[in-house]
């Protein structure tokens, strides 16, 4: 898809919906292999969670998807179109959003300009006026620079920044870390609204409480693989089992 990345979908891409199809995806470290026959998809409204203790591969999954880790084997596609070798900045043209584990907040820039640089990719992307309005302490702190944000403040920067870039798909890599339990519960919102908009959202999270008030499904990753899927209900009836099963 490389050379049409930014280009609009055409009328079958837009049927076959705004999904993420993960087949058989491999990915190294050099001679490491990471990640083994990965495949998964999200659908549009769907929230789903990347489950697995440290070194399980979730954000090196979440990479490959935003084209940020290279060297992998295996097909991502989005919206019925096969990603291949389009640039991170293609795929964030396309609708990919990433909110990374550092939240990838410009230091130097303001709340504002962190916001309003990122290209707006979609017609149903929030505007700056929504975005305030959803998020009133950003209004607040509007002309502060980043640095002078806390962890909470920058966590909901770093989600409002893709949302109003008008994201589709949501790349979400531990959003509740280090943050007081009132702001993950505010974050926990802020999901079920975006979901509740049609957005699709992959989610890592090592905090498995917060994960199943928010998500749909949840794939279990050991040592690289796919070790099991299921839904909610499923996962919230043998958390425990599966929490030990994975070693976390
Ligand atoms: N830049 C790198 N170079 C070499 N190996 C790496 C690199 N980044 C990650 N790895 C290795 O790849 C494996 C998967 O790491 P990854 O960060 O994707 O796991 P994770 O499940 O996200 O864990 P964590 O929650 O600790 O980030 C681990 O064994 C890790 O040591």
């Amino acid at each position: 898809m490389s050379e049409r990345a930014t280009a609009q979908p055409t009328a079958t891409e837009r049927a076959s919906g705004d999904v993420l199809a993960v087949e058989s995806l491999s990915a190294w470290y050099g001679e490491a292999r990471v990640l083994t026959d990965v495949s998964l998809a999200v659908q549009p409204g769907e929230v789903v969670t990347l489950v697995g203790r440290n070194g399980a591969g979730k954000t090196t999954l979440l990479r490959s998807i935003m084209g940020l880790h290279r060297h992998v084997e295996g097909t991502i596609s989005w919206g019925g179109r096969e990603l291949g070798k389009a640039s991170p900045d293609a795929r964030a043209k396309a609708g990919i959003g990433w909110v990374p584990d550092d939240r990838g907040i410009y230091a130097s820039l303001s709340v504002a300009e962190n916001l309003t640089l990122p290209p707006v990719v979609n017609k149903d992307a929030w505007t700056l006026e929504q975005v305030y309005e959803q998020f009133p302490v950003l209004h607040e702190r509007r002309d502060f620079p980043g640095t002078k944000l806390s962890g909470g403040e920058q966590q909901m920067l770093a989600m409002a920044r893709v949302l109003r870039m008008g994201s589709r798909l949501l790349l979400l890599d531990e959003p509740s870390e280090g943050l007081a339990p009132v702001i993950v519960q505010r974050i926990g919102e802020i999901i079920r609204q975006i979901k509740a908009q049609g957005v699709a959202v992959l989610l890592v999270e090592q905090n498995v409480k917060f994960a199943s008030t928010v998500a749909d499904r949840h794939y279990l990753l050991a040592q690289g693989r796919v070790v099991e899927s299921l839904d909610n209900d499923a996962f919230q009836s043998r958390t425990t089992e599966l929490l030990e099963y994975l070693g976390m």
